[in-house]
C-alpha cells in the first residue's frame, strides 16, 4: 500500500494538466486532477478553439463579398450573432466532453472543485478534503490582467467575449497583442466599428516589423482605427447605456463594448505555494528548472503558470515531458527555439525563428529575401490586399533562421516551413525544392 493517496495529483485540467494526467496514467500511475471551472481549460473553453471558430465565422463576410466575382449570387446575406455564438458554445461543450472521456478512459479521477497546495505532498480541495500525492503538478494557467482605471468594471476580457448577448456596434479594444488583433479582426469582419487603443505605438511586438506594418496598413484600410500611446484613463457609462472611453489625450471614444486584452498573469493568487516553500516570480509565475520542477522536489509546474511561452502546444509538451520523466523512464527537456506561432488576425500572420532585427543582433550579417505579392484569389476578387513573405538567412552558413508570413492561410503554410527551420535547412534547400503551382506557398521556394 502506497504511503500516498495518488502517485500524481494535477491541479488544473487545461492543456498541460490533461496531457500530463493521461500520459502519467497510461504509464501506470494513479492520477487525480482537480478543475475549478471546466475540463479543457483556457484553450478549449475560452481561448484558441472558440476564437478560431469565430475567425472562421467572421471570414464568411469576405467570402460572401467576393463570391459575385466567382459567379455566385447570394441574396442579402445577413449575420446572426446568437446563432454563431451558441453553435460555438455547443462545440466547446462537445470538446469538453471529449476531454472528460479521455480522463475517464485513462482512469484519471477528477474532482470538480478548486484545489490548493497544503504542503509538499498535500492538496486541499475546496470542500476541505485533503489528499496526498507523491508528486503534485501545478497547471493552473493564467488569468486576464485588468489594468486599474476608473470604470474598468464596465469592461470585459476574453473570458466574457464569447458570451456577448448581442453584437456591439462599436467596440474599443485595449492592447495590441494577440487577443486584441484577433478580436479586432473578428469584430471588424462582422461589421462592428473597431478602435484599438494601445499604450505604445507598436502592435504585436514580438513579430517581424515588416509583417506588423503590413497588418497595420491592411486593417486600417479595412476600417479599424488605432489610437497609439493612449492607455485608457477612464470608462464612463452614458445615460443611453453606452460607454465613453477616455484614452490618452484623444477625444473620448463612444463604445458599446470595451474589451481589455493587456496580457495574462499566472493564476497563482491564493494557491498556497508558500506551504511548500515555493516563492513566486515577479509576474506571479512559478519558477521551474528545465524539467519543470519547482524549488520543491515533489512539485512540478507547466504551462502558462510558469510564464515561459503562453501557447497551448508548449503547455502540452511540458505536461507530456513531466509525465514521461516521472513515470515513463524518459526524463527529458523540451526545445524552446523555433516555436512556430500565428496571430489569427485578418489577414493572419505566422512566423517561426528569428525576426530580421533579432537575426541582425545575433548573427551580424544576414541575407533577407522577400516576396511581396497579390494572391491570385485576391486579384480575381479585385481585392487589393497583398501578402508578404520573408526569409531571414544567416549569410555565413546559408541557414534559414526565420520565416515570416502575412497573407491568407499563412498559419496553415507555416507549419511545414517550421519543420525546415527546425531541421536547419539552408536557403539553397529551399531553392532546390520544386514549387507547387499555383499556390501562395510556392512563394517560399521562389524568393531570389
Ligand atoms: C482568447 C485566447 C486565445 C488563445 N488562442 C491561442 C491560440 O490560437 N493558440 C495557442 O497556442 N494558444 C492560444 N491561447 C493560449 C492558450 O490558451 C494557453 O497558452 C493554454 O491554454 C495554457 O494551458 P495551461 O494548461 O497552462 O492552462 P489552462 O489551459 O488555462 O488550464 C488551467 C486550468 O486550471 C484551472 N484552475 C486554475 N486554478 C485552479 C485551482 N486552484 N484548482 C483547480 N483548477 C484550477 C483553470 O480553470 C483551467 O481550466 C489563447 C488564449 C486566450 C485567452
Ligand atoms: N494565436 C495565439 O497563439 C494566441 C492568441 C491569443 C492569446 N495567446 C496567448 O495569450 C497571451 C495573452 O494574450 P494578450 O493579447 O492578452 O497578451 P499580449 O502579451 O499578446 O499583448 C498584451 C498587449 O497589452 C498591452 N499592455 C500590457 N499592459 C498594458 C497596460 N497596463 N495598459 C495598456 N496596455 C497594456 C501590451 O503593450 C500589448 O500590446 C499571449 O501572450 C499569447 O501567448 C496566443
Amino acid at each position: 500500500m502506497s504511503e500516498f493517496d495518488y502517485d500524481l495529483f494535477v491541479i488544473g485540467a487545461g492543456s498541460g494538466g490533461v496531457r500530463a494526467s493521461r500520459v502519467a496514467a497510461a504509464h501506470g500511475a494513479k492520477v487525480a486532477v482537480a478543475e475549478e471551472y471546466r475540463i479543457g481549460g483556457t484553450c478549449v473553453i475560452r481561448g484558441c478553439v472558440p476564437k478560431k471558430l469565430l475567425v472562421y465565422g467572421s471570414h464568411f463576410a469576405d467570402e460572401l463579398h467576393d463570391a459575385a466575382r466567382y459567379g455566385w449570387t447570394v441574396d442579402q446575406p445577413r449575420f446572426d450573432w446568437p446563432t454563431l455564438r451558441d453553435t460555438v458554445l455547443r462545440d466547446v461543450e462537445r470538446i469538453e466532453a471529449a476531454y472528460t472521456s479521455t480522463l475517464d478512459n485513462n482512469r484519471v479521477e477528477h474532482f470538480h472543485e478548486r484545489a490548493v497546495i497544503a504542503g509538499p505532498n498535500t492538496v486541499r480541495l475546496a470542500s476541505g478534503r485533503e489528499l496526498t500525492a507523491r508528486y503534485i503538478l501545478v497547471a493552473v494557467g493564467a488569468w486576464p490582467v485588468m489594468p486599474a482605471f476608473e470604470g474598468s468594471d464596465l469592461c470585459i476580457t476574453s473570458n466574457e467575449v464569447f458570451h456577448l448577448p448581442a453584437l456591439p456596434k462599436r467596440v474599443v479594444i485595449q492592447g495590441a497583442g494577440y487577443i486584441a488583433m484577433e478580436f479586432a479582426g473578428i469584430f471588424n469582419a462582422l461589421g462592428c466599428h473597431v478602435t484599438v487603443v494601445n499604450r505604445s505605438d507598436v502592435i504585436l511586438r514580438s513579430y517581424d516589423e515588416a509583417m506588423r506594418d503590413r497588418l497595420l496598413q491592411i486593417t486600417m484600410a479595412r476600417g479599424i482605427e488605432y489610437r497609439f500611446n493612449s492607455p485608457i484613463r477612464k470608462v464612463a457609462r452614458q445615460d443611453d447605456g453606452s460607454l465613453l472611453v477616455h484614452a490618452g489625450d484623444h477625444e473620448p471614444i463612444p463604445a458599446d463594448t470595451v474589451l481589455i486584452a493587456t496580457g495574462r498573469r499566472p493564476k497563482t493568487d491564493g494557491l498556497g505555494l508558500e506551504n511548500a516553500g515555493i516563492a513566486l516570480g515577479a509576474n506571479g509565475q512559478i519558477p521551474v528548472d528545465e524539467y519543470s520542477k519547482t524549488s520543491c522536489d515533489s512539485i512540478y509546474a507547466v504551462g502558462d503558470v510558469t510564464d515561459r511561452v503562453q501557447l497551448t502546444p508548449i503547455a502540452i509538451r511540458e505536461g507530456h515531458a513531466v509525465a514521461d520523466g516521472l513515470f515513463g523512464g524518459n526524463r527529458r527537456t523540451i526545445a524552446y527555439d523555433s516555436i512556430p506561432s500565428a496571430v489569427f488576425s485578418q489577414p493572419p500572420i505566422a512566423a517561426v525563428g528569428l525576426t530580421e532585427a533579432e537575426a541582425r543582433d545575433q548573427y551580424g550579417e544576414v541575407r533577407i529575401f522577400t516576396s511581396d505579392f497579390r494572391p491570385m484569389k485576391n486579384i480575381f476578387a479585385e481585392r487589393h490586399e497583398r501578402g508578404l513573405y520573408k526569409l531571414v538567412v544567416d549569410a555565413g552558413t546559408d541557414r534559414v533562421l526565420g520565416v515570416h508570413m502575412i497573407g491568407p492561410d499563412s498559419p496553415e503554410i507555416l507549419q511545414a516551413a517550421a519543420i525546415a527551420v527546425r531541421a536547419g535547412l539552408t536557403k539553397a534547400d529551399f531553392d532546390d525544392t520544386v514549387a507547387l503551382h499555383p499556390s501562395m506557398a510556392e512563394e517560399l521556394v521562389l524568393m531570389r
